[in-house]
């Protein structure tokens, strides 16, 4: 675990709400040399929008961003050519999202915290749905945001494929937000393929996952057409 030397660094223990930024990724469907989550959007890295979407929500987190273990040093150059100072810890990425989380988790001791889980190269989360997913999970155990398929839906099994009812259709996002003691119990089954997101692990315990409203345009930025995609949303926003 390496702690962040920006003159940003803080203490960790007293705050509630913690936010856990996994950047740990390399980003291979993108295709290109840097990871995905410091590509430049409109001339500022993907990860400074994310990580300033939860320091201006109301329920201002800790914020704990999980990097690639080689990449600290370049993210805290980063952040000092773009004089970037909200503050937040560093911990290493493992090879698999699963580990990564796990690793952030390791930093929060807290046992009253709510813990938002975030994928770094989901920048354009609005400060509500970071907020709502905060207070739901700490009134209700856990709130994961997705929105409703817009599209009509098939599933394809052995050759046939057969209508889905649409409106029974969600699709996942992060933030996923759970109490701390749920989210550590989870973390501490063994890894499984079809762990995709939180909620897949937190429901192998045989909990209910609580969906809230996300947005359409709280993108997940995945092959290369997404940057254009962000850029365009994200000047529309300003
Ligand atoms: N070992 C990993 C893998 C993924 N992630 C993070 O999880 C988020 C969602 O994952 P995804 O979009 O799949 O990112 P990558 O794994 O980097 O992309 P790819 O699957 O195309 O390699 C990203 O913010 C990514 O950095 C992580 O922290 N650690
Ligand atoms: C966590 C997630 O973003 C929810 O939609 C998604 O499951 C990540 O999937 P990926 O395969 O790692 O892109």
């Amino acid at each position: 675990m390496a702690a962040n030397n920006l003159d940003t660094q803080y203490a960790l223990s007293n705050t509630t709400y913690y936010a856990i930024i996994v950047a740990g990724g390399s980003g291979s469907r993108m295709q290109s040399a840097l990871p995905k989550q410091f590509l430049l959007l409109n001339g500022k890295p993907v990860l400074m929008y994310t990580v300033e979407a939860f320091y201006k929500s109301n329920s201002r987190p800790s914020i704990i961003i999980v990097l690639p273990k080689d990449y600290h040093q370049y993210w805290l150059e980063l952040c000092k050519d773009h004089d970037f100072r909200i503050p937040h810890h560093l911990v290493n990425g493992g090879d698999t999202r699963f580990q990564s989380v796990k690793n952030g988790l390791a930093l929060i001791d807290n046992p009253d915290a709510v813990i938002a889980v975030h994928d770094a190269v989901r920048p354009l989360t609005q400060v509500t749905a970071i907020d709502n997913a905060f207070t739901y999970a700490q009134q209700h155990g856990n709130a994961i945001v997705a929105v409703k398929s817009r599209d009509s839906i098939r599933q394809l099994k052995n050759g046939i494929s057969a209508a889905l009812i649409r409106n029974e259709i969600y699709l996942v996002q992060t933030p996923q937000t759970f109490q701390s003691g749920l989210l550590r119990r989870a973390y501490q089954q063994p890894y499984r393929d079809d762990f995709t997101d939180d909620a897949s692990v937190v429901e192998c315990l045989g909990i209910n996952i609580n969906i809230i409203e996300g947005s359409y345009t709280n993108l997940k930025i995945t092959f290369p057409e997404d940057i254009a995609i962000a850029e365009m949303l994200l000047s529309n926003q300003q």
